[in-house]
């Protein structure tokens, strides 16, 4: 079942009364690669699964262009799929699990024959072929599954986290891998990921979830350099997130105080003379300049990352910040932060609730804003994001110097 495009309309679902997935909305064009991304929990899984015609919807449908999709069931979707799990037949050689998929759908033996050996060639595993996958390292058996989905010409790739159970430099080829395959087949993928890193170089473009909403939908370039709200920011690597008070409104630039600090940043969204915010930059994007230029910290810790260091530096309010710099700075040192107003972006701290996908995807963001914020969250990571914290003991993070701040 091939199509020019495949729509979600305000997919839901729920279980037990409760939304794992609310109201997603997405359109993918045949010969995009979508990655799904957010925390453990935020409903990717479920999104997958629905598509896969695994899961029924609570509310919603799916197109494939005019074609109704989600009364179809999953086998008559023609979609191929590939999970963590790799869920081989063990007792099978490599070339008998890509070919028998084939061999259920009653091909002619010679056509059968010529494909598996070309999905083989495709994931380079030719000299594997005869071997069982109890005989394959972890990388080759997640090789095998791919080549058994797409020697089936599916319309549409489902990869859920295919890459989690190998080790760091596996997962680099097998991602290299993964995309090399998408574009050399021309293949139309969705691919659920809780790393950001991952999903930033596969897809062409992401559906950031948070909590089973859409957050954000867009470019690689667009959730990394404008990411819709706090949260994705968060899940972006804007390590250094501070709640601070905008002095000024409506403008390009506003100005932000606050725990000792005046800045300059750059709005993002709706951001008034007087309101609560967060601001967020990146380590890669603050500058160490003299003490009395800028913000003014001490050195706490320096971890070398090769031709950069990775430093924290804690101001005498308590603030930490993350920074990444090709300087050399010493423990104790007193430095200053530069802050450069174009790449510290101001989120309000709350938006009107829940968006998803409408039209002009690649702009579309989306906010549930319900989490309460941190007053300082600076080390965040993608395997933690923000969790919602009460207020009250937020009000109480800067004045820890020990904890306070980093996470
Ligand atoms: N079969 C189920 N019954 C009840 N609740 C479920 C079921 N499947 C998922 N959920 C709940 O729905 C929410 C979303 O789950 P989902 O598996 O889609 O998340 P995810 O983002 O894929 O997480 P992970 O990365 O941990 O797999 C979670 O709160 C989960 O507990």
């Amino acid at each position: 079942m091939s199509f020019a495009e495949l729509r979600l309309e305000g997919v839901t679902r729920s279980f037990a009364g409760h939304d794992a997935l609310t109201e997603l909305s997405l359109t993918v064009r045949r010969g995009e690669f979508i990655a799904l991304l957010g925390p453990s929990g935020c409903g990717k899984s479920t999104a997958l699964n629905c598509l896969a015609g695994l899961l029924p919807l609570t509310r919603g449908s799916i197109w494939s262009d005019e074609t109704r999709l989600d009364t179809v069931p999953a086998e008559k979707r023609g979609f191929g799929m590939v999970f963590q799990n790799y869920a081989l037949f063990p007792h099978m050689s490599v070339r008998r699990n890509v070919a028998f998929g084939l061999q259920m759908r009653r091909l002619p033996r010679a056509e059968v024959r010529r494909r598996t050996e070309e999905a083989i060639r495709l994931v380079r595993l030719e000299e594997h072929a005869g071997k069982l996958p109890g005989q394959l390292s972890g990388g080759q058996q997640q090789r095998v599954a791919i080549a058994r989905a797409v020697v089936l010409e599916p319309a549409l790739v489902l990869m859920d986290e295919p890459l989690s159970n190998l080790d760091a430099k596996l997962r680099l080829e097998m991602r290299t891998e993964i995309r090399r395959l998408h574009q050399s087949l021309g293949l139309t993928t969705v691919y659920v990921t809780h790393d950001q890193e991952e999903a930033l170089s596969l897809a062409d473009r992401l559906v950031v979830l948070r909590e089973g909403r859409v957050q954000q939908i867009g470019t690689p370039e667009e959730l990394h350099t404008r990411p819709a709200n706090w949260h994705v920011a968060d899940f972006m690597g804007y390590r250094n997130l501070l709640r601070l008070r905008a002095e000024s409104g409506g403008g390009p630039e506003v100005v932000v105080t606050g725990q000792g600090m005046r800045l300059v940043g750059t709005p993002v969204g709706p951001v008034s003379a007087g309101a609560e915010v967060i601001a967020g930059v990146r380590p890669e994007d603050l500058r160490i300049t003299g003490p009395d230029e800028s913000v003014p910290a001490t050195v706490e810790v320096v971890e070398y990352q090769g031709r950069e260091v990775a430093v924290e530096a804690r101001t005498a309010e308590g603030v930490q910040f993350n920074l990444r710099t090709d300087q050399r700075p010493a423990l104790g040192d007193r430095i200053g932060i530069g802050v450069d107003p174009a790449r510290l972006l101001v989120f309000p701290l709350t938006e009107p609730a829940e968006q998803s996908e409408q039209s002009g995807q690649s702009e579309q963001s989306g906010q549930s804003g319900d989490g309460p914020a941190p007053d300082v969250v600076a080390g965040s990571s993608t395997d933690a994001p923000v969790e919602a914290a009460p207020d009250s003991s937020a009000e109480t993070a800067v004045d820890e110097p020990a904890g306070g701040g980093s996470r």
